[in-house]
């Protein structure tokens, strides 16, 4: 039987990195976020629903969606953010559903379903086992402003979006830490690995 796995933590929190360890140990990884973007694209219905709750403005000249803009609105307003939540969201369980139905019917062992908000959106139903990947404040905040080249009130704005990763602590199964080097991560993900049989 399949083991799907749902891994998680907050912004800029580690998630990538760990999945992309997963990823060369040849686990099958669905990216919420990666979805989250296509789903969005000109011709899909959230598309079209975007433009009208948001207005054109939150459109570039090429008619795609100015994500930096939209940022700026959500990650500073709690009710646009769920609006804007209410639109995305249920097209990216959707199509994570599909693709989490498509690889066991093709028989896959391990599928990781790498989501940032699984708690926030209440999401855990869709998978077997959960892994938080945590960093402190005070590294994720450094960690976030230097990959984005964000302020540091940006920077927090986002952050304070998600539910503190220290409550999602008890939420989950195993909790990698991500605040000492990339090989202390990796360290961290094998023993899991070998106590999950994650293969
Ligand atoms: C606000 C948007 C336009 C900003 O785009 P941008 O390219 O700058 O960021 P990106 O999509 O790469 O997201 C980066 C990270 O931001 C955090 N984040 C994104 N959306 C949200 C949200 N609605 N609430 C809390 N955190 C969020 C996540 O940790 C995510 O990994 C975009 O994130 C978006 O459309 N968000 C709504 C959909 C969503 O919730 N996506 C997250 C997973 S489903
Ligand atoms: N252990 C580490 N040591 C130093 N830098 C790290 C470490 N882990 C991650 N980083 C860096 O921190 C940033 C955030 O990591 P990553 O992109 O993996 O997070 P994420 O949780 O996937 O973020 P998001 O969901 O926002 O895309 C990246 O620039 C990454 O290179």
């Amino acid at each position: 039987m399949a083991l799907t796995i749902g891994l998680t933590g907050g912004i800029a929190s580690g998630k990538s990195t760990v999945s992309n360890m997963l990823k060369d140990m040849g686990i099958v990884i669905i990216d919420a976020d990666v979805i989250a973007r296509k789903v969005v694209e000109d011709g899909q219905d959230a598309y079209n629903q975007i433009v009208q709750a948001f207005g054109e403005d939150i459109l570039l000249s090429d008619q795609t969606i100015d994500r930096t803009k939209l940022g700026s609105i959500v990650f500073y307003s709690e009710e646009k953010r769920l609006l804007l939540n209410s639109i995305v969201h249920p097209a990216v369980r959707k199509q994570m559903l599909a693709e989490k139905e498509e690889y066991i019917a093709n028989g896959t062992s391990t599928i990781v379903l790498d989501i940032p908000l699984l708690f926030e959106s209440k999401l855990t139903s869709m998978v077997d086992r959960t892994i938080l990947v945590y960093v402190d404040y005070e590294t994720q905040l450094k960690r976030l402003m230097d990959r984005n080249n964000l302020s540091k009130q940006d920077a927090e704005a986002r952050i304070n979006s998600q539910m503190p990763l220290k409550e999602k602590i008890p939420l989950a199964d195993a909790v990698i830490y991500n605040n000492g080097t990339i090989e202390e991560t990796r360290i961290q993900l094998q023993a899991l690995s070998k106590e999950w049989d994650i293969q």
